[in-house]
């Protein structure tokens, strides 16, 4: 079998799916993305199908290895997200060649469904008690939020006190019959996150995702002393050598590479068994589309260490499409009290609408972040 075709397609809201087809009729789905640069990763990804094309879709590994050591440069959000999404379509060729899940390749299950949560308010946390007791009547129990504004790098009481009152809300609110995580976003420095910490310790919240930005990561291992709150960070890392320093320094309780950025399957489920080993529990960040939740999913099936998963319906991003949109499957994605059971299908598991894609690639929008700034007119982190 040989890869013959390698074709990108962005599609609203933000997503872009790559579809590998071979000599065989066998043809693979990823997605390949960095939310804001869609455009920069399309271009990645097609530089690196000059690797790929006319070779054996089968070995994946030597692909995976010569699309990340053949052009001397590696690493990075972009050049991993394009690894990532050819990564995922390969796997899903290999799969439906084969004729089962990829989990089924990847040594079976570990668990018969995988516990999901969904996110709540939106770039600036609001409304999240009437968005909780909507998705509460889906029997979702479990949810993350943003946990501040823009905050500046010291700030003052009062910003501490609306962080403090949004949470106290929730758990006022509903007590301990939901579980929630606190994303700072980045957008918490240093010298804040470990007061906000303190503040939030009393609302026990599930983790604080993200407590400082991924470069301040040797700040973790501090913060963690510093509170009894598990700390979760990994969508801004990109492969196990980014990984392998948080290992080693500690202070992440929760792992959450994204399945769409950090090199793909092949590369999450060594970043996932890595984590183990340091007891470490794995939580795939994915507030993207289908083929990143499906991929996300065929990890959290075989590893032990998988505890949560993200997805993206009902998420504020989701702005001109929702999640099953381009997916012919939604049934296989049902949500059971939140759990959502392995994907039956071959490969990934989930059926791609090429029609409606082609169709929506059309109109896909630029989309980008909002640039934040302070009252002073400084860049705020978003
Ligand atoms: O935890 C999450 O889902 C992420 O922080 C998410 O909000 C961002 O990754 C966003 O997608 C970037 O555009
Ligand atoms: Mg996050």
């Amino acid at each position: 079998m040989k890869i013959t075709e390698v074709t990108t397609y962005r599609v609203p809201p933000r997503w872009m799916f790559v579809k590998i087809e071979t000599d065989e009729g066998v043809a693979g789905w990823g997605e390949p993305v960095i939310e804001g640069k869609a455009r920069t990763v399309e271009t990645a990804v097609h530089e690196l199908a000059v690797y790929i094309m006319g070779q054996d879709p089968s070995r994946i590994n030597d692909l995976w290895q010569v699309m990340y050591r053949g052009g001397f440069y590696r690493g990075g959000a972009i050049l991993m997200s394009a690894i990532a999404g050819i990564d995922q379509a390969l796997w899903d060729i290999k799969g439906k060649v084969l004729g089962v899940p990829v989990y089924q390749l990847l040594g079976g299950l570990v668990r018969d469904r995988m516990k999901t949560y969904s996110w709540v308010g939106g770039d600036r946390p609001g409304d999240i008690i009437a968005n909780i007791n909507t998705m509460r009547e889906a029997g979702i129990d479990t949810f993350k939020m943003n946990g501040t504004e823009e905050l500046r790098i010291v700030d003052n009481a009062r910003a501490v006190d609306a962080a403090v009152a949004r949470i106290a809300g929730i758990r006022e609110a509903f007590g301990t019959d939901i579980e929630f995580g606190i994303d700072f976003h980045g957008r918490v420095a240093a010298p804040m996150a470990k007061v906000l910490l303190r503040e939030l310790e009393p609302f026990r919240p599930l983790f604080v995702e993200e407590p400082v930005l991924a470069e301040q990561a040797e700040y973790y291992p501090r913060l963690a002393d510093s509170t009894s709150i598990p700390l979760a960070a990994g969508e801004r890392m990109f492969s196990r050598f980014e990984f392998k320093h948080v290992f080693e320094r500690g202070g992440i309780a929760i792992v959450q590479p994204d399945l769409s950025h950090a090199g793909g399957i092949t590369e999450c489920l060594r970043i996932a068994g890595m984590a183990e080993a340091y007891d470490i529990a794995l939580a795939p960040h994915c507030p993207l589309g289908p083929v990143a939740l499906a991929a996300c999913l065929q990890i959290d099936f075989v590893s032990h260490n998988a505890v949560l998963q993200e997805q993206s319906m009902g998420i504020h991003y989701n702005k001109g499409a929702e999640l099953l949109d381009y997916v012919t499957n939604p049934e296989d994605f049902r949500l059971e009290q939140g759990y959502i059971a392995p994907l039956p299908k071959p490969g990934l598991g989930v059926d791609m609408d090429e029609d409606r894609i082609i169709a929506a690639s059309r109109h896909a929008p630029d989309w980008r972040n909002p640039l934040w700034r302070h009252p002073d007119g400084s860049v705020a982190e978003w």
